[in-house]
């Protein structure tokens, strides 16, 4: 019997994300990492309007209530409020502080696609975010390591590991997953809802987060 003391916590997995809408694309792949990892739970956090991209089409309330619609295809994604609660644009430094705090004996896993893992080092305190988490690299079409920065290169030399049993230490390590890539994006899916008629299905999308969609008449112009 394994004591209380003793007892490793269960691992925090985490894809922060606009979601604008939550789409495939984040949860297929994030369930596939779950049978790797053998994760119970993966949160889906959506952020406050972000200050560093154009603000979502969808309000905060609305972003997050079709992510926790997209969550009803698998009990372990867990609709995360926590980044819309602060009331204001969090960093994901901070939110990793608070995690950590929270669970200081936990694994935790940052998950984040290509095209995000390319623009990291811009990301506030991006070498603290490292020493707080694992990250996890999804593979997303168009996007290559050969066109990662010099310094993320050399971070990746050294903190790189493909076994599932490194995950279970705290936190350090990067993992360009091979989960199978899917070939969409919150942007097309917006440009789609708004040129499609009301009743035609959109591939990719949950139908329940499509119904919300069509009954809140959102994305309805092409920007
Ligand atoms: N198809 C995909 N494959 C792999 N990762 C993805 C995919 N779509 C989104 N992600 C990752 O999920 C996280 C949240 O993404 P986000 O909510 O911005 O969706 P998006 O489709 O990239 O949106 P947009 O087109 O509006 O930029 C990011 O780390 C992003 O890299
Ligand atoms: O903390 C930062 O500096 C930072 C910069 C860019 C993106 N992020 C986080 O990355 C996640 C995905 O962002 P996005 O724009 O691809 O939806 C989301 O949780 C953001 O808060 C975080």
């Amino acid at each position: 019997m394994t004591s209380p003391l003793t007892a490793k916590p269960a691992p925090i997995a985490l894809l922060g994300g606009t979601f604008d809408p939550i789409h495939q694309g984040h949860i297929e792949p994030v369930l596939k990492l779950a049978d790797t990892f053998g994760w119970s739970h993966v949160h889906l956090q959506p952020c406050f309007a972000p200050p560093h991209r154009p603000q979502p089409e969808a309000s905060d309330q609305q972003r997050l209530a079709m992510v926790t619609l997209a969550c009803q295809q698998d009990s372990r994604l867990l609709a995360d409020d926590f980044e819309l609660r602060q009331g204001k644009p969090t960093r994901t430094v901070h939110t990793l502080h608070h995690v950590r705090q929270q669970h200081p004996n936990a694994s935790v896993c940052f998950i984040m696609g290509m095209d995000s893992f390319l623009q990291f080092t811009s990301w506030l305190n991006w070498q603290q975010i490292l020493d707080l988490a694992h990250l996890v690299v999804l593979p997303r079409p168009g996007y290559q390591l050969t066109q990662l920065p010099p310094d993320l290169a050399a971070e990746l030399k050294l903190r790189q590991r493909g076994d599932s049993e490194s995950f279970s230490q705290g936190a350090g390590f990067i993992y360009l997953a091979e989960t199978p890539t899917v070939d969409i994006s919150a942007t097309a899916l917006r440009r789609q809802l708004a040129q499609s008629p009301d009743t035609s299905r959109i591939p990719l999308l949950d139908p329940a987060v499509l119904a919300y969609i069509r009954s809140h008449n959102l994305y309805q112009s092409t920007h």
